[in-house]
């Protein structure tokens, strides 16, 4: 596949590795400083696009590629409000939009089993509910999108708790993610459920960027010749 790389920092780069190890190219890179050369690309030139850049231009840059009929996927966190209007246009154009919060297998076989604890905790009011993010000190968002993806979980199977807050709370009808910043955390995603006598967690813990890299590419040779909107779910359809 020819690559159009939308972002070229810690994740287009590795992601340019992994492309090239599965036999692809990268023609076109962009990031802030060759931004303008984007509109100039058409889909003759690339087969796909991988957008990993930042929440202010996540939106305008998946849009391009929708609007181009250029298959995109999308890793970029921090921008979701905005993520609907895209689905909607990307069915309207006949075109194809990947999405996730995070690409790594292990995060989201971990999400299944986020949302199989919840519901297991649902009778035992004893326990109480709450997250911890850590990532490296460059990230831009918080909550990260992978904390929102588990929160997300969590609410979806826990009645008494209808929203999350980005820092502690005693507020049983809230969840509290801690976000953390530390030099050179790839990323690691706690949740906690604490009574009084015990305390069970379950946490995913990214060892460097090539699972987030090796996903991303999988899921643009997965998307060519698609049309539609999908995400990790439709590609990896795990069961249990
Ligand atoms: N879904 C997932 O699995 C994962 C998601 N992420 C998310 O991916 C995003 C990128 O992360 P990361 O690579 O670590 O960030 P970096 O800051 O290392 O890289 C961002 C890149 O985007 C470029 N950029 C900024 N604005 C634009 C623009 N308007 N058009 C094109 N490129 C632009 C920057 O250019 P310049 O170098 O010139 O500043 C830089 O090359 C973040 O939102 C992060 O949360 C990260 C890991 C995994
Ligand atoms: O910014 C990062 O680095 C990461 N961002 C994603 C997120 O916000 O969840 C995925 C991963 O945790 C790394």
């Amino acid at each position: 596949m020819r690559i159009l790389l939308l972002g070229y920092g810690k994740m287009g780069k590795t992601i340019e590795q992994i492309a090239i190890s599965r036999n692809h190219t990268a023609p076109f890179k962009i990031d802030l400083e060759n931004y303008s050369s984007l509109t100039s690309i058409t889909k003759d030139q690339v087969d796909v696009a991988i957008e990993f850049t930042q929440p202010e231009s996540a939106y305008n840059n998946v849009k391009y590629c929708i609007e181009q009929g250029i298959p995109v996927v999308c890793g970029t966190t921090g921008w979701l409000e905005k993520k609907k209007e895209l689905e909607e246009l990307c069915r309207k154009n006949g075109s194809a939009f990947f999405y996730a919060s995070n690409f790594s297998v292990g995060v989201n076989l971990f999400f299944h089993l986020n949302k199989l604890l919840a519901k297991i905790m649902n009778p035992f009011p004893e326990y109480e509910v709450s997250m911890e993010e850590i990532h490296h000190k460059q990230k831009l968002d918080a909550p990260s999108g992978t904390a929102i993806t588990l929160a997300e979980g969590i609410i979806d199977a826990t009645p008494k708790i209808n929203s999350w807050v980005n820092q502690p709370t005693k507020e049983k009808s809230l969840l509290g993610i801690t976000s953390k910043r530390l030099d050179a955390v790839p990323g690691t995603h706690t949740v906690y459920y604490n009574s009084p006598v015990d305390t069970i967690e379950i946490t995913h813990t990214a060892h460097s960027r090539e699972g987030f890299a090796k996903g991303a590419v999988v899921a643009a040779e997965w998307l060519v010749g698609k049309k539609g909107v999908f995400g990790m779910d439709d590609m990896l359809k795990i069961s249990y």
